[in-house]
C-alpha cells in the first residue's frame, strides 16, 4: 500500500500521523511534556466518551487543529473509563532526546485494550478481562480460543456456526478478535448478540489481518509455548480453525504487551459436552453474576462470595458459570467443605481464613513478573504472600483428597522468598526509576555508590564549618537544591566577605549562591553516582524479574490452590451460616430436593423483613418429569421454578446447598424461558424473543435437561398463547423428555396431566380472607381452584372503579364460558397429513428392479416410463380449465 502523504504538515503533526497509521481504530495518546493529546478523529471521539474540552489550536496543512489533552498523572482514571467503554488506547510516549532539530522521537510504548489488561489499577478485582479470537472456518464451523492475561492457560474450542453464540456468553470475553475479512453479516450477526463484557460494557470487537489467522503457525506457536513436540497430550491436535484463533490471539497478546508470554503453560480444549450448558438466556434469567437490572447483587454469585482473596472470587466466578458434567471434581470440593467445615482445629475454615485475609493476588503479580511488568512493591507483597502460603500448608497437613492437592502446590517454591527477601527493601519506592528499591546489601557496586550520597551530608557539614572559619561568615550555609545543585548561600549583609574562588550561581532578592571548584568537584561525584545508582538499581531489578522466572510455573500453581482453598472456605461457611446441606449425586436420572429454598430471596427476606421463607419439596424423575405449575400472580411460582435451577447449579460445582436434602442425577443443561424484554435493537418484538427462545430450548434440551418455562405463550392472543403452550408442553413431554417445570396461568392446561402420564399438576396455595388474598408460597400438589388475578390487582393499589368494572365482566366472561361448554381437546393429536396416492409413473417405477434388467430391458423400460408421463400430462392438461 502506499505511504500517504503528509508533507503538508508540520513536522510534529507528520510525526503524530505516521504513528497513528499503524493504529487506526486505537485512540492513540501522543505526550507532550506534562500532558497526553489526541488529536482529529481521535480528539473529537475521546472528547465525548470522557466529557472534555475539545479545542482547535493552530495551523497543521491549512487547517486548524482539532485536539484535547489529559494531564499525564492522571492517565490511568482515564484509560479505564475508555477501556470500561470498550474503547483501546496506545500510548506514545517521548523515548529520545531534545535536539532543538524537529520533534523529539515518539513511539508507542504501551497499546491498552480491554482483553489484555494486566495493570491492577485498571482490572477489577474479582473479574477477569478475558481476551478471545474468533475464526470462522469452512462448511459453517469455527474456531475460537481464549486467554486471560493474568493467568496462565489458554483455551482452544471448535464449535458450529449455530452454537457461536452460547461459547460466546460461556467464554464472556472483554474483547474478540476477528479476522479483517470477516464476511459483513457475520460480524453484524455477532454484534447483534449485544454481548457485555463481564463489567457490563459492550463486548470490544477488533479487526486482525486475516493472514494472522493461520492454523499451522497457531499449532506452532502453541507448541513453542508449552515446549512440546505436540499437542496430543491436550487432545489439541487436529483443531485447524481453533489453531488459526490461537495464532491472531497470541500475535495480538504479544503485540500489545510488547514481549511472548512467558507464563502461559496450561492449554485446554473445552468441549461443549463437558460442561452443563447454560445459555446466555438462563445466565441472565437466572441472575448468576448479575441482576437483570445489571447490577452486581443480590446475585447467586454475590450471596456465595465471601471469599477473603480476589483470587478466590475469580475462581469461584469461574467455577459458577462452567459447572462440569462430570461429577468428580464437584464431590471431591464436597468432601473438602466437610472436612473444613467439621474438622476440629488447624484445618477448620475459620482458621484458614483468618490466614487467607489480606493476602495479596499472587496471581495476578506473578502474571506481571512474566511479563516484567511487576512493580516493587508487588514484590514485597508476594513475599509476604509465600509466608502464608506455608502457614497455609502447615494448617491442612495431614489431610487426604482435593486438600492434599491443595497442599501440595501451596509449598512455596523454595528460594524464591529468600531471594525476594534478599533483594528488595522493606519498603521499597513505588517505581524503580525512583530509586530506592534494591535491598542493602544486596549488591556491594550498588551499596558503594549508595554511600558516596549518604556521605554527602557529612560532607556538607563539614566544608560548612570551614567556609565560615575561612571567611567570617556567620550565617553562611551549605545546601543542595534539585534544580540548582548544590550552592554556599550568603546573606546580602556578608557579600563584602566573599572569597576570590567564589563563583557566582544564583542571585536572589536577599542572598547570593556561589559555588567553589571544591563544592563543583564534589557535586559531580556526587551526582553521578547518584545517577549510577539508579541505573545499577534498575539493571538489579531486571535481573532479579530474569531470575524470578524461574518460579512462575510453581507461583501460578500455589496462586490457583490459594485460591481453590478460600473457594471452599468460603462454602464451609457460607453452609453453616445459612444452614445448607451436601447434595448427593446419584446415577439414576431424578432431580429431588426436600424443603429446598431460593437462596437469594431467603436472605433478602432474612435482610428486609421479619417473613420467613417457605421451603418447598421437588420430586422430578422419570415417570414423573414434568409440572404444571398454577397459582396466583405473586404465589412464588417464578420463586420456586428458579430455586430448582439454583440450587441444581449449586450443586454442581460442589457447593452445599439451601435445602434439607438433595439428590441429583446427571444434569447437561439448565434451559429457561423466563419472561421477555423487546429487543428493539433488532426489530424483535416481545412474542419473537419468546418464540426464538422457546424454539433453541425444543432444539437444545435432552432427557437429561432441566426446562424452566415460565408463562409460556402470554406475548400474543389468548387463543394463539394457549395452543402453542400446550404444543411446547407436549413436545417437551413426549420428545425432549426433559425434567420440566412449566408456569402458566393457562387453566386449560392443567388438563394436561390427564392425558400424559409422566406430568403432574401442581400449585402454589393462596388462602382468600375478608376480600385479601393471603400468600402461602407452598408448592401443592393438584391444580390451582382459580387465580385471583382481580385481588393481587387490588393489592396493587388498582383504583376501585377499574376493579368493579373488571369483576363485572369477569362474570360476565365466566357465564358465557359455562353456557358454550363444547370443549375443544387440546391434546388431541393433530390428524395426520393426507397421504397422496402415487402417481402411475411412481407405480410403474415401484415395479422395477433395476439390479435385475439387462441393459435392452432397462432401456425398453425408460421408453415405458416417458409413455405413461406423456398420457399423464395430456390428461392433466385436458382436465384444467383455461383461464
Ligand atoms: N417460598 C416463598 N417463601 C416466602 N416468600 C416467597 C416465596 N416464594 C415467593 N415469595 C415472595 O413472593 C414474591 C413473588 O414471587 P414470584 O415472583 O415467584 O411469584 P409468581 O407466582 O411467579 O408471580 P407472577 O405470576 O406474577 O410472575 C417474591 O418476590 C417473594 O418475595
Amino acid at each position: 500500500m502506499p505511504k500517504p502523504d503528509f508533507s503538508a504538515h508540520t513536522p510534529m503533526m507528520q510525526q503524530y500521523l505516521t504513528l497513528k497509521v499503524d493504529f487506526p481504530d486505537t485512540l492513540v495518546f501522543y505526550r507532550m511534556g506534562d500532558f497526553y493529546e489526541l488529536f482529529y478523529a481521535d480528539a473529537e471521539r475521546a472528547a465525548a466518551l470522557m466529557d472534555i474540552t475539545l479545542t482547535r489550536r493552530g495551523q497543521s496543512a491549512g487547517e486548524p487543529v482539532t485536539m484535547c489533552g489529559i494531564p499525564f498523572h492522571a492517565v490511568e482514571s482515564y484509560l479505564a473509563k475508555l477501556i470500561r467503554l470498550g474503547e483501546s488506547v496506545a500510548i506514545c510516549e517521548q523515548v529520545g532526546e531534545v535536539t532543538g532539530k524537529g520533534p523529539v522521537e515518539r513511539k508507542v510504548v504501551r497499546v491498552v485494550t480491554p482483553g489484555t489488561l494486566t495493570d491492577t489499577a485498571l482490572l477489577a478485582d474479582k473479574t477477569e478481562s478475558v481476551l478471545a479470537a474468533f475464526y470462522p472456518g469452512p462448511r459453517q464451523r469455527c474456531g475460537l480460543a481464549w486467554l486471560a492475561l493474568t493467568q496462565s492457560e489458554l483455551q482452544l474450542a471448535e464449535c458450529s456456526m449455530d452454537e457461536l453464540p452460547g461459547w460466546l456468553a460461556r467464554i464472556g470475553p472483554a474483547e474478540l478478535l476477528l479476522p479483517a475479512d470477516v464476511p459483513d453479516a457475520l460480524e453484524a450477526r455477532i454484534r447483534s448478540l449485544r454481548l457485555t463484557t463481564p463489567q457490563g460494557g459492550p463486548l470490544a470487537l477488533s479487526l486482525r489481518p486475516a493472514w494472522q489467522f493461520d492454523g499451522a503457525l497457531g499449532q506452532r506457536k502453541l507448541c513453542e509455548h508449552l515446549h512440546v513436540a505436540s499437542l496430543s497430550a491436550w487432545h489439541a491436535e487436529g483443531l485447524p480453525q481453533a489453531h488459526a484463533a490461537a495464532s491472531a490471539l497470541l500475535a495480538f497478546a504479544e503485540h500489545t504487551q510488547g514481549q511472548a508470554l512467558s507464563h502461559l503453560q496450561a492449554l485446554r480444549v473445552a468441549r461443549s459436552d463437558a460442561a452443563i450448558d447454560l445459555p446466555l438466556s438462563t445466565r441472565r434469567n437466572l441472575e448468576l453474576v448479575q441482576t437483570l437490572r445489571g447490577e452486581d447483587s443480590p446475585t447467586l454469585f454475590s450471596l456465595l462470595d465471601t471469599c477473603m482473596t480476589s483470587m478466590g472470587s475469580r475462581l469461584l466466578k469461574r467455577w459458577l458459570l462452567e459447572p462440569q458434567r462430570d461429577r468428580s471434581e464437584a464431590h471431591a470440593r464436597l468432601l473438602a467443605t466437610a472436612v473444613l467445615r467439621d474438622a476440629p482445629g488447624a484445618g477448620h475454615y475459620a482458621k484458614l481464613r483468618g490466614q487467607l485475609k489480606g493476602t495479596s493476588d499472587v496471581e495476578r503479580i506473578t502474571a506481571r513478573t512474566a511479563l516484567g511488568q511487576v512493580r516493587p512493591r508487588e514484590l514485597v507483597a508476594l513475599q509476604l504472600a509465600l509466608q502464608r502460603a506455608g502457614l497455609l500448608a502447615d494448617s491442612i497437613d495431614g489431610l487426604t483428597g482435593l486438600l492434599a492437592h491443595i497442599r501440595q502446590d501451596l509449598q512455596p517454591p523454595p528460594d524464591c522468598a529468600a531471594l525476594l527477601a534478599a533483594a528488595i527493601l522493606e519498603e521499597p519506592a513505588a517505581l524503580v526509576r525512583d530509586g530506592g528499591v534494591i535491598a542493602t546489601g544486596h549488591d556491594a557496586e550498588l551499596d558503594e555508590l549508595r554511600a558516596i550520597q549518604n556521605n554527602c551530608d557529612a560532607f556538607l557539614l563539614d566544608l560548612e564549618t570551614r567556609e565560615r572559619a575561612r571567611t567570617g561568615i556567620g550565617n553562611l550555609r551549605v545546601q543542595f537544591s534539585k534544580v540548582h545543585g548544590f550552592y554556599i548561600e550568603v546573606t546580602q549583609g556578608a557579600l563584602d566577605k566573599v572569597p576570590a574562588d567564589y563563583r557566582r550561581r544564583q542571585t536572589l532578592k536577599n542572598a547570593e549562591r556561589f559555588i567553589t571548584p571544591e563544592l563543583k568537584a564534589f557535586e559531580d561525584k556526587a551526582l553521578s553516582a547518584q545517577e549510577r545508582a539508579l541505573a545499577r538499581e534498575k539493571w538489579l531489578y531486571d535481573r532479579l524479574l530474569g531470575q524470578l522466572q524461574a518460579f512462575v510455573p510453581a507461583l501460578s500453581r500455589l496462586a490457583q490452590a490459594m485460591a481453590a482453598l478460600d473457594v471452599l472456605c468460603s462454602f464451609a461457611e457460607r453452609s453453616l451460616t445459612l444452614n445448607w446441606c451436601a447434595p448427593q449425586f446419584v446415577k439414576e436420572p431424578c432431580i429431588e430436593i426436600e424443603r429446598g429454598r431460593h437462596p437469594v430471596v431467603e436472605a433478602r427476606l432474612a435482610e428486609t423483613s421479619q417473613a420467613a421463607f417457605i421451603a418447598n419439596d421437588t420430586r422430578l424423575h422419570v415417570k414423573q418429569r414434568m409440572q404444571i405449575i398454577t397459582g396466583p400472580n405473586m404465589g412464588g411460582k417464578s420463586t420456586y421454578m428458579r430455586q430448582v435451577a439454583l440450587i441444581v447449579l449449586m450443586a454442581s460445582i460442589g457447593s452445599h446447598v439451601p435445602a434439607s436434602s438433595c439428590r441429583l442425577g446427571p444434569i447437561d443443561a439448565i434451559h429457561t424461558r423466563i419472561g421477555a424484554a423487546d429487543d428493539l435493537a433488532n426489530a424483535q418484538s416481545t412474542f419473537m424473543v419468546e418464540m426464538t427462545e422457546a424454539a433453541q430450548i425444543l432444539h437444545g434440551a435432552s432427557r437429561h435437561s432441566l426446562v424452566l418455562m415460565d408463562e409460556i405463550g402470554r406475548g400474543t392472543s389468548t387463543f394463539d398463547g394457549l395452543a402453542l403452550a400446550s404444543g411446547i408442553a407436549a413436545q417437551l413431554h413426549d420428545r425432549t423428555q426433559a425434567f420440566t417445570l412449566f408456569a402458566t396461568h393457562y387453566f386449560e392446561l392443567t388438563e394436561f396431566p390427564a392425558k400424559h402420564h409422566a406430568a403432574q399438576n401442581v400449585h402454589v396455595s393462596a388462602a382468600e380472607s375478608g376480600g385479601d388474598i393471603v400468600f402461602l408460597h407452598e408448592i401443592q400438589a393438584g391444580p390451582a381452584s382459580r387465580s385471583y388475578g382481580i385481588q393481587v390487582a387490588r393489592l396493587a393499589g388498582m383504583p376501585a372503579p377499574v376493579l368493579h368494572h373488571a369483576r363485572h365482566t369477569l362474570e360476565a366472561l365466566e357465564q358465557q364460558a359455562s353456557a358454550s361448554q363444547a370443549q375443544i381437546d387440546l391434546f388431541a393429536p393433530p390428524p395426520a397429513a393426507a397421504v397422496a396416492e402415487p402417481s402411475p409413473v411412481e407405480s410403474a417405477l415401484a415395479g422395477i428392479d433395476p439390479d435385475a434388467l439387462t441393459p435392452r430391458e432397462a432401456l425398453d423400460a425408460l421408453y415405458r416410463l416417458k409413455n405413461i408421463a406423456r398420457r399423464e400430462q395430456a390428461t392433466l392438461a385436458a382436465n384444467t380449465p383455461t383461464p
